[in-house]
C-alpha cells in the first residue's frame, strides 16, 4: 500500500507491505513520520487525494498513545464495552492474559500505573484476535521485566495466530531486534531502508585504503557501514568488524556519508 500526506513542509510517501505471519518493525527518530504513517493506515487521517483507507475496525487491533479509555472505567466495565463492540472478542483469553499480567479487573484505570495501562492495551488488542496489529510504541513505559513479558506474548500470539501482521513502532532498538522479521526505517517521511534481514550488516572500523570498500554504503569517520559482513570476514582477518544493531543502522543511514 502507499501512503502519501503533506503537512506544510513536512511530506510523507512510503510504500508499506504487512504480510501475513510477519511482525514489520517501523523505526524512525522523533518527527520522521511514524504516527502519520499509522494514521493512515488506519484511516484516521485522510491522504493528498482526500482519501481515506476504509478498514474493518473488527480486523485491526491497536496500540496506540493517545487513544485510552475514560480513567474512571475499570477493566470490567471495558470488558463490557468490548464484547459488546467486537464480536470475536475473546473474553477467556482476555480474562486469562489479566491474571497472567496480575491486573486487578475492579481497579479503576486512574490507579494504574503507566505500565500496567501499557499492558491492558496490549491484552485488549490481541483480545480481539484481529488480522492485523498496530503497535505504535507498545512497550513505552515499561520496566525491562515488564517489555520482555510483552514481547513474550507478542511472540506466543503469533504462533497461535499464523495469519496475523504486526506492525510496530519502538523507540528501543533492542525490543525490536529479536522479535521482528521485517525492518522499514523511515526517515523525513520516506523509507530509506527496507530489510528481512539485519545479520549481514556490519561495522567495519578504522578501515584504510587496504581495505576494499566497494561494499560499504556509508561512513562516519574511519567507521564503516557494509550489508556484506561475510566478505569482510572471510578476507579481511585483522580488521575489526562489529554487527550493526539498529542504532547503528539509524544512525549511520541518516548520518553517514555515503561511500
Ligand atoms: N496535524 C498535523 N499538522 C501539521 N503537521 C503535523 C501534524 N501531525 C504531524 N505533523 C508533522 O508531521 C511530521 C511527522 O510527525 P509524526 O508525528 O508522524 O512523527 P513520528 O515519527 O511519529 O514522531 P515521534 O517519534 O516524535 O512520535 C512532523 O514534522 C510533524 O510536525
Amino acid at each position: 500500500m502507499r501512503f502519501v500526506k503533506t503537512y506544510n513542509d513536512f511530506k510523507l510517501d512510503c510504500k508499506l507491505e504487512l504480510k501475513p505471519g510477519t511482525i514489520t518493525a517501523l523505526i524512525g527518530c522523533n518527527g520522521s513520520g511514524k504516527t502519520t504513517l499509522f494514521k493512515l493506515y488506519l484511516g484516521l487521517i485522510e491522504d493528498d487525494d482526500k482519501h481515506t483507507n476504509q478498514v474493518n475496525k473488527e480486523e485491526i487491533g491497536v496500540v496506540w498513545n493517545d487513544s485510552s479509555f475514560s480513567l474512571v472505567l475499570n477493566v470490567l466495565e471495558i470488558k463490557k464495552i468490548l464484547m459488546y463492540s467486537y464480536k470475536h472478542f475473546d473474553c477467556d483469553y482476555f480474562d486469562f492474559m489479566l491474571s497472567r499480567f496480575e491486573l486487578d479487573p475492579k481497579k479503576p484505570l486512574k490507579e494504574y500505573s503507566t505500565g500496567m495501562l501499557s499492558k491492558l492495551k496490549i491484552i485488549i488488542a490481541t483480545s480481539l484476535h484481529a488480522k492485523t496489529l498496530l503497535l505504535d510504541e507498545p512497550t513505552s513505559g515499561l520496566d525491562v521485566i515488564a517489555r520482555n513479558e510483552v514481547l513474550d506474548l507478542l511472540r506466543d500470539y503469533m504462533e497461535q495466530n499464523e495469519e496475523t501482521s504486526i506492525l510496530i513502532s519502538s523507540h528501543i532498538a533492542s525490543d525490536l531486534e529479536g522479535l521482528c522479521d521485517e525492518f522499514y526505517f523511515i526517515e523525513k517521511g520516506k523509507i530509506i531502508l527496507c530489510e528481512q534481514d539485519l545479520e549481514s550488516y556490519a561495522l567495519l572500523k578504522g578501515a584504510d585504503e587496504t581495505v576494499d570498500l566497494s561494499y560499504a554504503l556509508k561512513k562516519i569517520g574511519m567507521t564503516y557501514l557494509t550489508n556484506e559482513r561475510q566478505f569482510y570476514v572471510e578476507n579481511y582477518p585483522n580488521l575489526v568488524i562489529e554487527k550493526a544493531h539498529i542504532d547503528d543502522l539509524m544512525e549511520y543511514m541518516i548520518k553517514g556519508e555515503t561511500v
